[in-house]
């Protein structure tokens, strides 16, 4: 299964399309759409969020509700598109640009993309580098999440730490729910309330925030990825993806970095088997990841988001067409996007899951597949 996106933040619509899904897929936006609702919410979110209520459009690939094999497009349209059509419009003009921006912001894309593609206005890389983009793969996150729960998988995205503010309620499948209520996705109310503070403090002091997301998921078969390639390798590839996030810069499996500073004793997760339940682990230090595959443990990634560049108290910068020393560019910009990142971890996450699912078990139809994946199960059970 691969996949592109398209789309411009305040162009008309996004898109992405879905190639090598098995045919026979149930599927209807009411899969997707409350994925892409949780990715706009989040307390620190700016404006935008209260314009746009997305909602996802199969252009094809989808007949009465479940998929042909055929290539599936996912369609989102901007709403703040209205208000953008005269900056946004392909026809040539448009000299001098309107709300061109010329002061690159530190911690953007807008210095590196207009350097590399030669763009005076900014605006020319902001619109591809903004995180809107990934309502697209949101939406295809959530189709593979689709996929994945008649493997009997299921995920979860939260915050583990935000604005300096680490949850002491650690993550468990039955308080799971309570993370919906939660306007900063974290478990521990005492935590919410005072990130709610700082979030509301940095935004009076037009300063920004980043945090620590967690992603999880249950139901994974063991021998997932493969040790045999660097480029087959599970952890290599669920990194990238993290990685490919806006914002973050840095991912960790399991208890990486605690791990690094202890003795191997305590660190590796000793192995026990039972008649009819096979091998399995009382601790899950490693993440559910070894030698590049799946071990059968839940897998646990958690990825560092920096703080948002947009700063509304800017840093000092310099105008990319004067040379001039300024203060860097003010667009209307979120003061955190911590807990909507935890959606997009756990979304982008799942894509890889499928995509290793897929090359295990192949089939052009999901029986075939589902197939596969139980006989698989049995098989492993009694190892
Ligand atoms: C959900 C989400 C929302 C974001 N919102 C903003 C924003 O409003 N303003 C901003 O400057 N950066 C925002 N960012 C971060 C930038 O997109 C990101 O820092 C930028 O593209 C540069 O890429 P890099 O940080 O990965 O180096 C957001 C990131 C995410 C994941
Ligand atoms: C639009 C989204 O996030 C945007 C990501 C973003 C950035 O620079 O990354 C900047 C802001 O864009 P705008 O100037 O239009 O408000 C965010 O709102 C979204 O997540 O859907």
């Amino acid at each position: 299964m691969r996949f592109l996106t398209a789309g411009e933040s305040h162009g008309p619509v996004l898109v992405a399309i879905v190639e090598g899904l098995p045919s026979g897929l149930p599927l209807t936006p009411e899969d997707i759409n409350p994925w892409l609702k949780k990715r706009q919410e989040g307390y620190g979110r700016g404006r935008r969020m209260v314009i746009e209520a997305d909602e996802v459009e199969f252009l094809s690939g989808v007949r009465a509700g479940r998929t042909t094999g055929a290539p599936l497009t996912l369609a989102i349209r901007n709403r703040d598109y209205r208000n953008w059509v005269e900056i946004m419009d392909p026809a040539p003009g448009n000299e001098p640009r309107k709300r061109a921006l010329t002061a690159a912001r530190p911690g953007h894309a807008d210095l590196a993309g207009g350097i590399k593609y030669g763009h005076k206005d900014l605006r020319d890389v902001l619109e591809r580098a903004s995180a809107r983009e990934t309502a697209t793969r949101v939406a295809v996150g959530a189709v593979a999440l689709k996929l994945l729960s008649f493997f009997g998988v299921e995920g979860v995205g939260y915050v583990a730490g935000m604005a300096g503010v680490w949850s002491r309620v650690p993550f468990s499948w039955e308080l799971k729910d309570r993370l919906e209520a939660s306007p900063v996705r974290m478990l521990d109310p005492e935590a919410e309330a005072e990130v709610i503070r700082r979030v509301d403090q940095a935004k009076a002091e037009g300063d920004t925030l980043g945090g620590v997301i967690e992603a999880r998921f249950r139901g994974l078969v063991a021998g997932l990825g493969s040790h045999v390639h660097w480029d087959r390798k599970l952890d290599g590839r669920l990194a990238q993806m993290a990685l490919s996030i806006p914002a973050v810069k840095g991912v960790e499996i399991g208890e990486a970095f605690q791990n690094a500073m202890k003795r191997g004793s305590e660190v590796h997760d000793p192995i026990y088997w039972e008649e009819g339940r096979g091998f399995y682990r009382r601790t899950n230090r490693a993440g559910g990841l070894e030698g590049g595959m799946t071990n059968g443990e839940e897998l646990v990634i958690r990825a560092a988001l920096k703080p948002i560049a947009t700063l509304m108290k800017p840093l000092p910068t310099v105008d990319v067409v004067t040379h001039e020393a300024k203060d860097a560019a003010l667009e209307r910009s979120d003061t955190t996007a911590v807990p909507a990142a935890s959606v997009i971890l756990m979304a982008l996450s799942a894509i890889v899951l499928a995509q290793a699912y897929l090359e295990k078990f192949g089939g052009d139809t999901l029986e075939e597949l589902v197939e596969r994946v139980e006989r698989y199960k049995e098989r492993v059970r009694a190892w």
